[in-house]
């Protein structure tokens, strides 16, 4: 794993020295924004846009979970990450469920970034959304794709299906800063620790979040109510791939979800939500993590288990 500097590629694991051992996300850097306006520099079209995501990752997650329920997949094709992130960062290569860059064949996720921009300083994560016109990126920070997936190509497909409605902003808006910071990045920041007390910080405000979250879903279905909306998908594509690794490899290991009724219900649920199995690959997810974090498993051996019962009843309708 490594970082571009002004267009050259240094093989560096995160610097968590001049943090304390605290893991510090840095903020995405392309930012724009797909657009109705036929004259804004990235209209909607059919077939220009592309998404390149990890199957493992559970913020290309996201985007390949909003790409799946509005309906666009025959408009945004997809290019998948081999799921072994090592010294060259993410890969294109040959692997069940990986397909190779499919738009100019390229060897390396960071050649992506610097045919946008050649002198580009810049961690190369997923998911990117890509103009294949302008060969920019248009965004690589999820929570901005899954809003843009929610409703920017809704003219295109005629799927009016709002997973950010206007009344519940606040309440969305509020469960997502919790669960962002403590639970999605909670799970980075106590499994990338590289002190005692970074974790031990991590760790407890992840499983008390939790806990909050438990009581929670024990009153209502959704995090917002009962409306399903992108609050629950954003918690989705952290809960699913709990028990499974962040419970052992990122040593969050308080509780398991499958512990917590009301949680294990719920993941359940959105589990079985039409459409969404599709888009979880535990061979990815368990492959990533387990042998591309040779810091924290240097042995690269993937456990067998857990067996997780994801397809059981849920009973949340009661
Ligand atoms: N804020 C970004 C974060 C994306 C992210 O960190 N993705 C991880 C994979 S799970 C990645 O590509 N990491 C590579 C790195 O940090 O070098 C988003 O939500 O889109």
């Amino acid at each position: 794993m490594g970082l571009l500097v002004e267009g050259k590629w240094q093989d560096k694991w995160y610097d968590t020295d001049s943090t304390g051992g605290k893991f510090e996300r840095q903020a995405s850097q392309f930012r724009s924004w797909v657009s109705e306006d036929e004259d804004s520099e990235f209209p909607v079209a059919s077939g220009r846009y592309h998404l390149y995501v990890s199957l493992a990752c559970p913020w290309a997650h996201r985007a390949l979970i909003f790409r799946k329920l509005k309906g666009l997949e025959p408009h945004i094709d997809v290019s998948v990450m081999h799921p072994e992130m090592l010294e060259n960062g993410w890969e294109f290569g040959d692997y069940p469920g990986a397909t190779g860059d499919k738009l100019y064949g390229a060897d390396y996720m960071r050649d992506i970034y610097t045919r946008a921009k050649p002198d580009v300083t810049t961690r190369v994560t997923v998911p990117v959304l890509w103009d294949t016109h302008t060969q920019q990126i248009v965004n690589n920070e999820s929570a901005e794709i899954i809003r843009m997936f929610n409703s920017a190509f809704n003219s295109l497909t005629g799927d009016k299906q709002d997973f950010y409605p206007q009344a519940l902003r606040n309440d969305i808006e509020a469960v997502n800063e919790l669960v962002y910071h403590n639970i999605n990045n909670g799970v980075y920041k106590a499994g990338f620790a590289t002190t005692q007390q970074a974790y031990e910080e991590a760790v407890s405000a992840l499983f008390h979040a939790l806990d909050s979250l438990e009581v929670r879903l024990s009153e209502q279905r959704y995090l917002a109510g009962d409306t399903l909306t992108e609050a629950d998908w954003r918690l989705f594509t952290t809960l699913v791939r709990f028990d499974a690794v962040y419970h052992g490899h990122f040593k969050c290991n308080i509780r398991r979800i499958a512990d917590y009724p009301n949680l294990y219900g719920y993941l359940r649920e959105l589990y079985q939500y039409p459409g969404i199995a599709g888009t979880v690959n535990f061979d990815h997810i368990k492959r990533h993590y387990y042998y591309s974090h040779t810091m924290i498993n240097p042995t690269q051996v993937i456990p067998a288990g857990p067996e997780l019962g994801l397809d059981e009843p849920h009973r949340r309708g009661a």
